[in-house]
């Protein structure tokens, strides 16, 4: 699967442009601002129906317009694809494929998936837990539609359980028979969201760090430390022994919700013992087993979209990296870039002739 053509209209600061591409490495460079970003994400666009940079559609029409359009060529098993997305203020998105608009985006998601890697992904590192949390819910929930709808639902009963609890602790009492209803349905669907994420992590994290040492040389031990509450433990009976003081508090204090993922780099936290080379060198690697992963999955290779990425990597990295990404497992690959004379010398050392794209 590529991206054959792209056009955009009105989308943040491209006018009207169009761009041929090839079906391997396609590198956009040109000077701070120049809009190299804004190209990958309309890609994303065409792939997820949104923006990784900015959720508010109406903001990334271009200034002083009123929409924005859009357009990709995509071949697929020989088959061309046209897909239009387009947004006018005031109105719902469009989403079409081959003149056809969709009912539901979430139809259209996952048909051409893409990969982003941007310096966006370090809040992954930064932020809290939840943001991790979030991140490997979102790569499971990717091809495990059962998965996600068991979280749909233990999010529905821990709302409602929270509620009983926001009750109890207004008004200073306890019902033990109205709370046993919520407990005995979170404890179910917890159990199950605990058990998937063991599972994808004992897949998962080999492949990690097989992607890790590629880019690296192998020299570090990189992991994701699945703390929760539940190892070791029967749901059920920590709800049950959590209910006075849920009560008290008046919110569940247990559960799969509060599960902590700890990104470590020789056993230690990446985020206070990692360099900032080792914490890009790390999001690198997760993200190219998510792909990796993706690809397995669905058996379809996602676009990759490399934004940025080449500071704080060394020269060893920076190369290997692109010589990993030219080769059969992945597939089409965008990368922006500021400096020209880097690109240059980067693939003429792997021997690799990418299709360049100068904005100015
Ligand atoms: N809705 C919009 N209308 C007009 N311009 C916009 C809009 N949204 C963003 N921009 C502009 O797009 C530019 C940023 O583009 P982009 O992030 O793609 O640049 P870049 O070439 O990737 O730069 P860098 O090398 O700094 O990463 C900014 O100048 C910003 O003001």
């Amino acid at each position: 699967m590529h991206l054959k053509q792209l056009q955009l209209i009105n989308f943040k600061n491209h006018g009207e442009c169009q761009f041929d591409f090839t079906p391997d490495i396609n590198v956009f460079i040109g000077d701070n601002g120049v809009g190299k970003t804004n190209i990958l994400d309309a890609i994303n666009y065409l792939s997820l129906c949104r923006s990784f940079l900015n959720a508010v559609d109406r903001q990334n029409i271009k200034m002083g317009e009123s929409f924005f359009m859009i357009q990709g060529e995509f071949i697929r098993a020989d088959k061309t694809h046209n897909i239009m997305c387009s947004v006018q203020a005031g109105q719902k998105k469009k989403i079409k494929k081959n003149k056809k608009e969709y009912e539901k985006l979430s139809d259209h998601i996952g048909e051409f998936p893409v990969v982003v890697i941007s310096p966006y992904d370090s809040n992954l590192i930064s932020e809290g837990s939840e943001v991790r949390r979030k991140y490997i819910d979102s790569i499971i929930s990717q091809h495990n539609k059962r998965y996600l709808e068991t979280l749909i639902r233990y999010n529905k009963v821990l709302a409602q359980r929270n509620s009983l609890l926001k009750r109890f602790q207004e008004y200073r009492i306890f019902e033990q028979e109205s709370i046993e209803v919520w407990d005995l349905q979170l404890a179910t669907l917890g159990e199950e969201i605990f058990e998937l994420r063991n599972a994808f992590f004992v897949d998962f994290l080999p492949k990690f760090q097989y992607f890790f040492n590629l880019l690296t040389g192998g020299k570090e031990a990189i992991g994701i430390q699945y703390n929760t509450q539940m190892e070791g433990h029967n749901f059920l009976e920590l709800l049950e022994g959590a209910r006075q003081k849920d009560a008290r508090v008046g919110y569940t204090t247990v559960g799969t919700h509060k599960d902590d993922l700890v990104f470590t780099i020789n056993g230690n936290p990446i985020k206070k013992f990692g360099s900032q080379g080792q914490q890009k060198s790390f999001l690198i690697g997760l993200k190219l087993t998510q792909f990796d992963y993706i690809s397995r999955l669905t058996e379809k290779k996602p676009i990759l979209l490399l934004d940025d990425i080449f500071d704080k990597l060394d020269h060893n990295r920076v190369e290997r990296l692109m010589k990993m990404v030219s080769q059969g497992l992945f597939g089409q690959v965008f990368v922006t870039d500021t400096d020209a004379e880097r690109i240059e010398k980067v693939f003429n050392n792997i021997d690799i002739t990418p299709k360049i794209f100068e904005l100015k």
